[in-house]
């Protein structure tokens, strides 16, 4: 059925066609009052309609012209247009233009809770990460080096001093390490010339170790080296005055083999490029002697003229009637050099004179190093000889070595481990124990009157070692032997690496009457 809706232009079409005017007029109007009842007017299609409609008008009644008397309504519904009042809205605030206003937001009032906010989630979230979750394999570094985990440094220089031969600077990549160093100053500073240390390199691809010597130098940059204009200058390391030991810095001196897992991947990597390392392993430590905590011979430096002299040595040994240090051979080939190095140019190194032998290839495999060894020699401190492949005649021969002197000082604690295989009644043994506590207890008195002698006066070490230089030296009561396998062999017989035994002395030690009393194979 079509839909219709209440309209006189919509009216059926038939109706204004038929009969004369009056009688159409009536039959239109019937007609419509007929079929208006079927339509559904509503009557209230909106509060702002007009006045109601009454059903029973017809059209007819609508087009006359109206005869309704005027009533005025003493009642009527308001219509209004305007929007309603809004909450809060008193008449004040209505009718004030300054109320009226709408509030001016800027963009950034709009961001910077958000900003805040994400801030704080990030703060929080930061904390939680450093006194929760931080038990990471790296975060809790308290010291530069540590034996049981892998800590990271950065390499910060690289030099290639030949072919196979460099030097590489590293820096450790965290700081958290130098909390408590000066405070513990004397167990956290990895340099201390008293002993041979190691430490492990990582090359994490293939999970393999290989063992390297740290030497407390690193190389002195400017805006020159920068710029490309020089090459940085390589330095020691001054304990006294650089900042946290050089915030940790240390170099590795290092030989490249083509077919070698770690020293390939060491060499290889770039100057800002990561690498992990672990220790100190303590290779070796040199034997106790009375003279130790008493004295402490003054540390290397650049310049030797700024060496402090050791002005109150003699009159210590007196004053405590303590025998002088022992000297040392010093026998190393290729990378074998560094041990003696890290010795020589840490804070507290070697107090007796060495025989530094060195054995390469060729000349110039240590270029760099040269400047410190012969500083060390000026400082009466070595001597250096110097045996290279390349001349043959140089090469090291049983005429370079000498037999061993008799150790000048035999801690009490060292004859007990001696004579231990002699099996010592209890008394005697009670007796060498009571020599090593005496023994101990006369160093820390000894400290008070040792310098009661005026001493002889020197400017510097360079001064004390032009008269030092004169007085003949007695040979050395120990021997270290390091460098490659068939080097050690040659010089004093087999080491067992992987049992970690050192074997018989034998080679040119061996046939000079050293034992393994006196020489330790590194
Ligand atoms: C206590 C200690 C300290 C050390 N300090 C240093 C150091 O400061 N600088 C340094 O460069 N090295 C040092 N080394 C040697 C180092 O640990 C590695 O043995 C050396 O770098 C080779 O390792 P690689 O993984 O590259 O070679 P590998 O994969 O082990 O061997 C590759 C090839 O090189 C040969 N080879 C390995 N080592 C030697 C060697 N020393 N002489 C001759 N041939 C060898 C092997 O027979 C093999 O053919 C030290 C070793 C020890 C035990």
């Amino acid at each position: 059925m079509l839909r219709q809706t209440w309209s006189p232009l919509r009216l059926p079409l038939k109706s204004f066609i038929r009969p004369s005017r009056s009688s159409e007029k009536k039959e239109l109007s019937s007609k419509n009052n007929d079929d208006l009842s079927s339509y559904s007017v509503n009557q209230e299609t909106s509060r702002s309609a007009p006045a109601p409609m009454s059903h029973d008008l017809g059209v007819e009644e609508l087009m006359k012209s109206d005869n309704k008397p005027y009533i005025p309504k003493m009642k009527h519904k308001r219509l209004t247009y305007e929007y309603p009042g809004l909450p809060n809205e008193d008449d004040y605030s209505k009718h004030s233009n300054a109320a009226k206003q709408p509030k001016t937001r800027s963009r950034w009032s709009r961001y910077v809770p958000k900003i805040i906010t994400v801030l704080v989630v990030a703060w929080g979230a930061y904390t939680i990460k450093v006194w929760v979750y931080d038990d990471n394999e790296y975060s809790n570094e308290n010291d530069l080096l540590d034996p049981n985990e892998f800590h990271k440094f950065r390499i910060t220089h690289k030099e290639q001093i030949d072919d196979d031969h460099y030097l590489i600077e590293v820096m450790p990549t965290t700081t958290q390490w130098q909390y408590s160093y000066y405070a513990n100053y004397e167990t956290k500073s990895i340099w201390n010339g008293d002993r041979v240390w190691s430490v492990d390199i990582k090359q994490p691809q293939i999970m393999v170790v290989r063992q390297y010597t740290p030497l407390p130098l690193y190389f002195m940059k400017s805006e020159y080296t920068y710029s490309g204009e020089k090459k940085p200058l390589l330095k020691v390391i001054d304990n006294e005055v650089d900042d946290y030991d050089k915030q940790g810095t240390m170099c590795f001196y290092i030989k490249k083999y083509d077919d070698g897992e770690v020293s390939k991947y060491v060499v290889n990597k770039n100057v800002g490029d990561e690498i992990e390392l672990r220790g100190p392993n303590i290779e070796y430590k040199f034997p106790y002697h009375p003279l130790k905590p008493l004295h402490r011979r003054p540390v290397f430096k650049d310049l030797p003229s700024k060496v402090e002299p050791e002005l109150l040595l003699e009159n210590i040994k007196k004053a405590n009637n303590v025998p002088d240090f022992d000297n040392l051979s010093f026998f190393t080939a290729g990378t074998g050099i560094a041990p003696a190095l890290q010795v020589l140019l840490s804070r507290n190194p070697y107090r007796g004179f060495i025989d530094l032998h060195y054995s390469a290839q060729k000349p110039g495999e240590i270029k760099p190093l040269e400047r410190f060894l012969f500083f060390l020699e000026k400082l009466d401190r070595i001597e250096l000889h110097e045996h290279y492949d390349s001349n043959p005649k140089s090469r090291l021969a049983i005429s370079n070595v000498k037999s061993p002197e008799k150790p000048s000082y035999v801690s009490p604690m060292r004859q007990e481990s001696e004579q231990k295989s002699e099996n010592l009644s209890p008394e005697e043994s009670l007796r060498l124990r009571m020599k090593i506590l005496d023994e101990e207890g006369r160093s820390d008195a000894a400290n008070s009157d040792s310098t009661k002698e005026r001493p002889t006066r020197y400017e510097n070490a360079l001064e004390q070692a032009f008269v030092t230089r004169q007085e003949a030296k007695k040979d050395a009561s120990l021997a270290l032997v390091c460098g490659p396998d068939g080097y050690v062999d040659y010089v004093a017989g087999k080491r067992y690496d992987a049992t970690n035994e050192q074997g018989p002395v034998k080679g040119l030690l061996g046939n000079r009457k050293w034992s393994n009393e006196n020489v330790f194979k590194l």
